[in-house]
Order: C-alpha cells, then structure tokens, then sequence
C-alpha cells in the first residue's frame, strides 16, 4: 500500500527536522511542497501575516478549522504564551493522525488540542465539554464553502466576545465569495484584506480578518 502525500511530508520533517524544534519542522515542511510536492499547507508567506495576528492579539484561547497535517497549528501553537493554548479540528482521520505527530514532533503538544471530527459538531461542544468561555483568536482553513456557516455557528454559540479575531485563508484561491460577501457586510465585523500570494506559488491569494465588534 503505497504511501499518502501526508505520509511523505511527514516522514520528510521527522527526517529533516530537529526534534523540539517548531521552526525547524515549518522550514522543512516549506521546503518539501516547494520543491517535491505542493499541499495546501498556509505556507510561510501568509503564514508571516497569522504570525503577526497571532502576535498582535496574543491569545489565551485560539481555534483552528482544518488542521491538515498540522503546519500552522504548529505555527500557532509555537506564538502562544504559557498557559494558553490551541484547539485545532480535523475530521479526516488521516490527516488528524499525521497532525498529531507533526504536533508531538515539533514538541508544542502541551499547548495544542486536537480534536478529531467535523467543525459543525465540535464547535457547539466547545464551551462544556472543551471548557471554553469565548475564543480570542479562529483561523478558518477548511473547506472555503464552511466558512460562513462555521462562522454563523460560533456566533450561535456565543463563542465571540468583543474584539474576536477571525483570519481565514484563500480568500482568492480557491476563494470562499460568500463568505467575503457575508463578513463585510455584516456591521458586527470589522474587516480588513491582505494580498499575497498562494502557498509555494506565484499566484495571488489573500487573507481576510474580521473583528467581532460585539
Ligand atoms: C465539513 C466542514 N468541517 C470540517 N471539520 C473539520 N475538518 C475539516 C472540515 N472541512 C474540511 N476539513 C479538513 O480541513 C482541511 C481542508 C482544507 C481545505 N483547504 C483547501 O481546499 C485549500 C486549497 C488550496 C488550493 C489552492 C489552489 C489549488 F489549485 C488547489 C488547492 C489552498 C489552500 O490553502 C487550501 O486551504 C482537510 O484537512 C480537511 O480534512
Ligand atoms: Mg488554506
């Protein structure tokens, strides 16, 4: 049984990386979907403007969407001051065992909880059985057309607070229009784009964060 592109980035960094090491397994990461086989990894690009939003709001409590094979929960995780921590959803079982490792390898596990099922299912579960009062900080990379209807459910939730940061992904490519259409119309979010370009290419993307205005 031949192995998944999942697999191979895994086995790269666990190859290439340094134990401990959160840059080290983002660099090698980069380098392997630069230079071997492209995934959809945020990249170090965009992955320098959630640096900066992660930085900027220094989170107690932040939400991954998609956690994929880990990349930017390590990313995240690696920001987060002492005693705060990420909880990143991943339904794919796959992806979510990958994950867990690259998390493990990078050595950020005790800052990170990764929870494996669908969005819309653990999103309402997060205030009892995740002890989650509101989130400061959701960084949406999952299927674009979930985008809107995920950010609906947190609402529902009340999982917001005043001056939640939303920062979602591929706003260009693959794109997520209804989602841009709904959060820059909606007078409960402030908005703000950030052109760059898509992970590993010379093609245009953006990133878009939103604040709960409460
Ligand atoms: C059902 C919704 N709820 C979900 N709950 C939990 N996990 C979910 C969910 N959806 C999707 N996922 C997981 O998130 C990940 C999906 C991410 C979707 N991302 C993209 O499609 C994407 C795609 C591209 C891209 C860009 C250009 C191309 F030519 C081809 C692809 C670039 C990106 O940066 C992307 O993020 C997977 O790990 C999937 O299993
Ligand atoms: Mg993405």
């Amino acid at each position: 049984m031949n192995q998944s592109k999942e697999q191979r980035i895994l086995n790269f960094v666990l190859q290439n990386a340094v134990r401990g090491d959160p840059c080290s397994v983002m660099d090698a990461i980069d380098k392997y979907c630069s230079q071997k086989e492209w995934a959809m990894n945020v990249g170090n690009e965009k992955g320098l403007i959630l640096d900066k939003t992660v930085e900027e709001i220094n989170p107690s409590v932040a939400l991954e969407l998609g956690t994929y094979c880990g990349y930017s929960a390590v990313r995240i995780a690696r920001l987060l001051k002492a005693g705060a921590r990420l909880l990143t959803v991943e339904f794919n079982p796959e992806f979510a065992a990958i994950a867990k490792q690259m998390i493990e390898f990078a050595g950020v596990q005790d800052k990170v909880k990764l929870i494996e099922g669908p969005s819309e299912e653990i999103i309402p579960q997060l205030k009892k059985k995740y002890e989650v009062d509101t989130l400061d900080f959701v960084f949406l990379d999952h299927w674009k057309d979930r985008y809107t209807p995920d950010t609906i459910l947190l609402q529902e939730c009340s999982l917001l607070r005043k001056g939640s940061v939303l920062l979602a992904d591929n706003i260009i490519v693959p794109g997520a229009p209804e989602f841009v259409n709904y959060i820059r119309n909606n007078p409960r979010f402030q908005c703000t784009n950030y052109p760059s370009h898509l992970e590993y290419m010379k093609v245009q993307d953006a990133m878009e964060k939103a604040v709960f205005l409460g």
